[in-house]
């Protein structure tokens, strides 16, 4: 059985605002499955639905197999929620938030103490210490805590490393391969490219639907050309020519480089090199490069 499965879901705010736009996915048991999109593209609103906090104005979605609207109770008992703000009482200590999210659900920390263990030993030593006080990564480690607590079947995380340092990042996502490890099914929502592709599946999302949905591997695989990276002194003048140039077919910037695509399958670097140098430019650096996730969703974004 599929740990979710979304058909059609919809979400309107203020009867003209469509916040999700007939979304459809499956996430599979045990995997870690990636909402990759930025912000406001709807990520936290299909969290909400299919948490059960928030009903959906059209479609359907069923979580462990059972429906969001008609089986909140069952779903509420099997889902941890990581929401991306506020999921801590910041004045209590650390012990104290995670008493009362076992409590809450009517269990307590020596029951699921074996979920928790690896994360929680690093917390340890400030489990007096106010959650609030605690620096953000910690903070996240002890949102997951308390989200694990009561031993979920399905996890739901929304933003879990937004605003935390790449080392706790890094971190963070070895953790949640030792959740998947047993057995755990994870959703994650991320605005970080680079996350995606620890995911077992990815959705692409923007305005509200669904790009695409696949393995990173064949959404990467599917991208229609190949790519090239430039560089040059004058980065804004590299752009604007490009843009110009007859040979291209779609150009952008990318970190310290430019991504080009060029119409000739197999594009002739002397004569790129000279025209670009003809329009002024400098110490002018073309290679081959490889096609990113970030790259694909550039793509899928302008189609
Ligand atoms: N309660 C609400 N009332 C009206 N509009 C809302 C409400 N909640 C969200 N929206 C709008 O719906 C869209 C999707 O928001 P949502 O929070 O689901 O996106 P997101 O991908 O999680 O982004 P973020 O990370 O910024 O929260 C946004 O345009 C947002 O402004």
């Amino acid at each position: 059985m599929e740990a979710v499965v979304v058909k059609g879901l919809s979400k309107v705010y203020d009867k003209d605002k469509t916040a999700v736009d007939a979304v459809s996915f499956s996430v599979n048991q045990g995997e870690i499955f990636g909402l990759i999109g930025p912000d406001g593209a709807g990520k936290t609103s299909i969290f909400r639905m299919l948490t059960t906090l928030l009903l959906p104005d059209g479609g359907s979605a069923a979580v462990d197999g059972f429906d969001v609207v008609k089986d909140y109770k069952q779903i509420r008992d099997r889902v941890g929620y990581m929401p991306g703000k506020f999921s801590l009482y910041q004045d209590l200590s650390v012990e104290e938030n995670l008493n009362f999210f076992a409590t809450i659900f009517n269990t307590t920390v020596e029951a699921n103490y074996h979920l928790i263990k690896d994360i929680y030993i690093q917390l340890e030593p400030f489990k007096t210490r106010r959650a609030g006080k605690l620096s953000g990564g910690m903070k996240q480690k002890l949102a997951l805590c308390c989200a694990l607590i009561h031993k979920p079947s399905v996890l739901f995380l929304d933003e879990p490393t937004t605003g935390v340092d790449p080392v706790s990042r890094k971190e963070f996502w070895e953790m949640l391969k030792q959740l998947k490890a047993q057995n755990i099914s994870i959703v994650v929502s991320t605005p970080y490219m680079d996350e995606a592709n620890l995911c077992d599946h990815i959705a692409l999302i923007q305005s509200g639907k669904i790009l695409s949905v696949d393995t990173p591997a064949n959404i990467v695989r599917s991208y229609p050309e190949e790519l090239y990276a430039i560089k040059a002194e004058n980065m804004h003048a590299l752009l604007k020519t490009l843009r110009q140039y007859d040979q291209v077919l779609d150009s952008y910037a990318f970190g310290e480089y430019a991504h080009v695509a060029f119409k000739d399958k197999q594009p002739d670097f002397k004569k790129i090199k000279s025209h670009l140098k003809q329009q002024g430019l400098t110490a002018i650096d073309l290679k081959k490069t490889e096609v990113t996730i970030e790259d694909s969703f550039i793509k899928l974004l302008k189609n």
